[in-house]
């Protein structure tokens, strides 16, 4: 039994492993409080459970404050839970080994300024021991999936915006994520290249085997991307309600199933 993510439940413990069919990240049970110097702690997530599916595309969305990209934080392992159990891939968040397969891309591109694209690719496999060479072989792969590699050499400030989100996308696949996790993504972007990203990601989920978690604002987003859209209630943030989003796929946004469905959510969201 694993105790690390029950610090402060000792009497509760979470299983080391689930059962063959696991989903790619339960979160079970969550909780998360942060300190605020002094004052009572801030609890930000409550009794969180989530199961988002191997190979789903699974939209988190709620109120600005609610905790999602607490939950993200929680679902890299950059942060523990205070309560409560995580599995990626079926494996306890503590005994997880395989971090290196879950991407994650920030609401900002985060890109070193005085790097190349190629270099700034290169980044997401600077803690692997590989060669050089392999390194740039793997971040240009990464480009080229991302329709960036005429641009390699160039650096950030060359670069638009939707370029600079290619760019922050090839870092988070460099090292071949199995989960990528996304904090509103594209919400920088303008509307027609935000659309272009959301064709372009679906198109390199379908060659990779990869599942996808994203934070959104925007209701027509998660319809053209989701499977599933977990509505979080504002602070503490908990599950209100999981909806499927049952429409065929490839997702025309401007098709009218699309707006339909956008019109039934959005009063929901
Ligand atoms: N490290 C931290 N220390 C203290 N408080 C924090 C910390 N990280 C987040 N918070 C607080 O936790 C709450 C949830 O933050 P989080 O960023 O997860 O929300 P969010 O739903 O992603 O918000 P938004 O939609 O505005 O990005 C906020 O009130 C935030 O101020």
């Amino acid at each position: 039994m694993t105790q690390a993510a029950t610090l402060n439940d000792p009497a509760a413990a979470c299983a080391d492993t689930l059962p063959a069919g696991a989903p790619a990240v339960r979160l079970q049970s969550v909780s998360k409080w942060f300190d605020t110097r002094g004052k009572e702690p801030l609890t930000v997530l409550q009794n969180v459970s989530i199961d988002v599916p191997e190979q789903s595309v699974v939209a988190l969305v709620g109120a600005s404050g609610c905790g999602k990209s607490t939950i993200l934080n929680i679902m890299s392992g950059l942060l523990t839970p205070d309560r409560g159990c995580v599995f990626i891939h079926g494996t306890a968040a503590a005994d997880y080994k395989a971090w290196r397969s879950v991407g994650y891309m920030f609401q900002e591109d985060r890109l070193l300024p005085w790097r190349t694209a190629l270099d700034n690719t290169a980044f997401g496999l600077e803690a692997e021991t590989l060669p050089r060479r392999e390194r740039n072989d793997r971040a240009m792969a990464a480009l080229e999936l991302v329709g960036l590699a005429p641009f390699a050499s160039a650096f950030p400030h060359e670069l638009s915006g939707g370029m600079r989100s290619r760019v922050a996308l090839a870092r988070s696949l460099v090292t071949r994520p199995t989960l990528l996790l996304m904090d509103e993504p594209f919400s920088k972007l303008d509307p027609m290249i935000r659309s272009q990203m959301h064709d372009e990601l679906l198109r390199i989920k379908s060659m990779m085997d990869m599942t996808i978690v994203f934070v959104t604002h925007d209701v027509e987003e998660a319809v053209v991307l989701a499977d599933q859209v977990v509505l979080l209630m504002p602070r503490p943030g908990r599950v209100r309600s999981v909806m499927p989003v049952p429409l065929a796929r490839p997702r025309d946004p401007n098709s009218q199933v699309v707006s339909d469905e956008v019109r039934r959510l959005r009063p929901l969201i």
